[in-house]
């Protein structure tokens, strides 16, 4: 990915969080990311999400924390290269969204 990444700052938070907030997105506590729980009909969908997402996540160089258990998945999003959230975190959350919407 080109550039490098940098930390969002507060108004760059106040912009773009509201909007993933607003589609379950949640900030963790006692660490700069954000994490989602996904629940699908069976794993199958479950594992065409993941394998979807995790495509674009080589092509984009950037890549989720996650954990699968049947039809669930949970995720967390934060860029290791500035120690918390970037503008990265956000365009993939963006991007996981369509995918589940896709696939429910
Ligand atoms: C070397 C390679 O470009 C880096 O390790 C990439 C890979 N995937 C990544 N994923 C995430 N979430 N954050 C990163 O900083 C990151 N960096």
């Amino acid at each position: 990915m080109a550039g490098k990444a940098h930390r969002l700052s507060a108004e760059e938070r106040d912009q773009l969080l509201p909007n993933l907030r607003a589609v379950g997105w949640n900030e963790v506590e006692g660490r700069d990311a954000v994490f989602k729980q996904f629940h699908f009909k069976d794993f199958n969908r479950a594992f065409g999400f993941m394998t979807r997402v995790a495509l674009q996540a080589e092509k984009l160089d950037h890549h989720p924390e996650w954990f699968n258990v049947y039809n669930k998945v949970h995720i967390t999003l934060s860029t290791h290269e500035c120690a918390g959230l970037s503008e990265r975190d956000i365009n993939l959350a963006h991007f996981i969204e369509q995918v589940a919407a896709s696939m429910t």
